[in-house]
């Protein structure tokens, strides 16, 4: 089996008439997404802080680097297949954290975790999904949990142990989003899911949230609930020196994700934390902030002996991922990408953005005369 089957398969079905029900351009995703879903919805997820200058940015940065072809190399038995962090996965690609996705399909995150499962990729599930932790883990294969660290020290302590328990493997603690930045699209339109109860999901089945407002959500205490969520969700006081609260209740892997600066990068080393996610959160939180892809050849350079070093923020391609990797990266997560095909196709969109997205991958590593993961390397790229 070979991640480029899926085009053979391809032109396979041509002959019996059978075409993609979804573009295999990538590029082509976001504007059915938003002929489709309209209006809050696809702004929420395609929309990003600010004048979105450093969404474009983390675009532009894929631009300005280009893969230069090497030829007669053996690239008869491509292998992309790679471990991170005791993750085993067909390509270093995995799924980013993503919240609040019943917003665009209402299977939500349970659709994304069975496309996941069929193709081997790692889910790494949002404290804000709008599927609890337990339901997803019930369809889901290989996973991680994402933590948003709240403010009630008790309330972190059980999501992590609901985590460990329902076999999440590493935890991601993305540190760029204690609050949401200014984000004109949603607030144009006034939209903000959680507000409508979507997103808050982990947070009505615990124990320990419940009991903060009174037992069980029913229409009486919804709004309070709500509120108490607001209330909740970011910790603005967090410093470094609270990690190592974190590392003595977390067995596994701890992996920080929102890191820019080389510093931070090296922070996260004296604070025994296992890796890293070099990202910008797409764009949506700093407007004007730098470009992810610019931030990675200099933290990989840094720290990349001593933690796993993850990338996202822009990848739309099998290129893209290529050029992270070969910059450093030990994998990326993808994020408004499998959104679209959620969102257009459900658990099928899903595993169709997948697929073109791994096969893509394949080749163009298998073209540019690679065959495996330690192949991508700086010279590779001009
Ligand atoms: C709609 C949406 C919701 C997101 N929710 C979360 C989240 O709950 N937790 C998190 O750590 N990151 C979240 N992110 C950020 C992604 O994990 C990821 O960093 C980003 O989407 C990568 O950029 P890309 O969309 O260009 O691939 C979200 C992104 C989007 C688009
Ligand atoms: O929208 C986001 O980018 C995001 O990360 C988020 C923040 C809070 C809750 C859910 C998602």
């Amino acid at each position: 089996m070979s991640l480029a089957d899926f085009q053979n398969e391809i032109y396979l079905n041509g002959l019996s008439d059978i075409r993609p029900v979804l573009p295999t351009d990538s590029s082509r995703l976001e504007a059915l997404a938003q002929e489709k879903l309209g209006g809050q919805a696809f702004g929420y997820v395609a929309g990003a802080a600010g004048t979105e200058a450093t969404a474009r940015a983390n675009r532009a940065a894929f631009d300005r680097w280009r893969i230069v072809p090497r030829m007669l190399r053996d690239t008869s038995k491509p292998d992309l297949s790679t471990t991170v962090l005791g993750t085993p996965m067909p390509a270093p690609v995995m799924l980013a954290p993503v919240g609040v996705l019943s917003i665009v399909h209402p299977e939500g995150e349970i659709a994304v975790a069975k496309a996941a499962k069929e193709l081997g990729v790692p889910m790494i599930l949002s404290t804000a999904a709008s599927r609890t932790m337990e339901q997803v883990a019930e369809v889901a294969g290989p996973r991680w949990y994402q933590l948003y660290w709240p403010k009630d020290r008790e309330l972190a302590e059980s999501f992590l142990s609901r985590a460990a328990a329902s076999g999440y493997d590493a935890l991601v603690v993305t540190l760029d989003t204690f609050k949401l930045a200014w984000r004109p699209r949603d607030l144009d339109t006034a939209y903000l899911p959680f507000l409508r109860g979507i997103g808050v999901q982990n947070y009505f089945a615990d124990p320990v949230f419940l009991r903060a407002v009174g037992g069980e959500i029913t229409e009486e205490n919804r709004i309070t609930a709500i509120l108490h969520w607001v209330a909740n969700f970011g910790n603005p006081t967090l410093t470094w020196d609270d990690l190592a609260w974190l590392r003595e209740r977390w067995a596994g892997p701890i992996v920080l994700k929102g890191v820019q600066h080389v510093d931070d990068a090296r922070k996260a080393v004296d604070a025994g934390m296992d890796g890293i996610v070099v990202s910008n959160h797409g764009g949506r939180q700093v407007d004007g902030a730098v470009a992810s892809l610019d931030c990675l050849p200099g933290i990989a350079d840094a720290v990349g002996d001593r933690v796993s070093v993850l990338f996202d923020s822009g990848i739309r391609t099998g290129a893209d991922v290529a050029k992270a990797v070969a910059l450093g990266a030990d994998a990326v997560l993808i994020g408004r990408q499998y959104a679209y095909g959620l969102g257009l196709g459900g658990e099928a969109g899903v595993k169709h953005v997948l697929r073109c997205l791994l096969a893509e991958l394949e080749l163009t590593v298998s073209l540019s005369g690679l065959n495996r993961v330690e192949d991508l390397t700086r010279d590779v790229l001009a």
